[in-house]
């Protein structure tokens, strides 16, 4: 990546994040978490990522529980080591958390890994080609890179609506989603 790409990226990004920390959309994750699960009415035997919320995240806490009830098989990503593909364990309303990495609640050590058919995302900023903005860590990049590789993976951003950009500033290591649920809609990147 060029220093041009990673100043113009990091610029993006405080943007997105002052931009979301000044979101009020009520319910939203429970909202979102409706328009998933109507688009995705027959999941019991896949596994799914999700991420625990962490600041100004759209909550997917509402999704998880939903998820589990009705008996997929949920999880949570774990960075086990900088410039890697996270890991993934599985987690239950059981589950106990525990900091992990960058202060994100992550599975205790005796939560199963598994490998998971479907990724949710966190993002600062998403646009309409399915293209997402991140922390920096090229974490999910370098994950959806591997997962791809093979198996068919999908990719879900989870966001609020108004986190959408005109253009996301790219690299040529950014993963494409497949698709992105906010709390206004799902929306098939084609
Ligand atoms: N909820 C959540 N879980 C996640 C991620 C994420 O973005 N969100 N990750 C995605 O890769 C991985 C963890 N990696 C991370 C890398 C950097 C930062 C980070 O820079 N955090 C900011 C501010 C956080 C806030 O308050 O909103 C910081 O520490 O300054 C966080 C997580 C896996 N789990
Ligand atoms: N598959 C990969 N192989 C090698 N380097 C990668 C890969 N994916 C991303 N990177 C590098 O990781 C760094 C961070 O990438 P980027 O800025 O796109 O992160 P991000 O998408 O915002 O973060 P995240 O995916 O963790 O949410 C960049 O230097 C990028 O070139």
């Amino acid at each position: 990546m060029t220093q041009t790409c990673r100043n113009q990226k990091q610029q993006q990004r405080d943007a997105a994040f002052a931009r979301r920390a000044s979101i009020v959309a009520e319910d939203a994750g429970a909202r979102a978490a409706r328009r998933f699960l109507d688009a995705f009415p027959a999941l019991d035997d896949k596994t799914i990522s999700l991420y625990w919320p962490l600041g100004s995240e759209l909550d997917t806490r509402p999704l998880l529980q939903a998820l589990h009830d009705l008996g997929v098989a949920c999880a949570l990503p774990v960075v086990e080591r900088k410039d890697h593909p996270l890991a993934f364990r599985r987690w239950t309303p059981e589950t106990v958390l525990e900091p992990g990495a960058f202060n994100v609640l992550v599975p205790a050590k005796t939560a199963d890994y598994v490998t998971p058919d479907f990724v949710i995302t966190p993002m600062l900023a998403f646009d309409a080609a399915g293209y997402r903005l991140g922390y920096g860590g090229g974490f999910y990049d370098r994950t959806l890179e591997k997962l791809r590789d093979g198996v068919e993976c999908c990719a879900i951003g989870f966001a609020y609506a108004a986190q959408e950009v005109a253009r996301v500033v790219t690299d040529s290591y950014d993963q494409r989603l497949d698709y992105i649920v906010t709390e206004k809609e799902l929306r098939k990147i084609t």
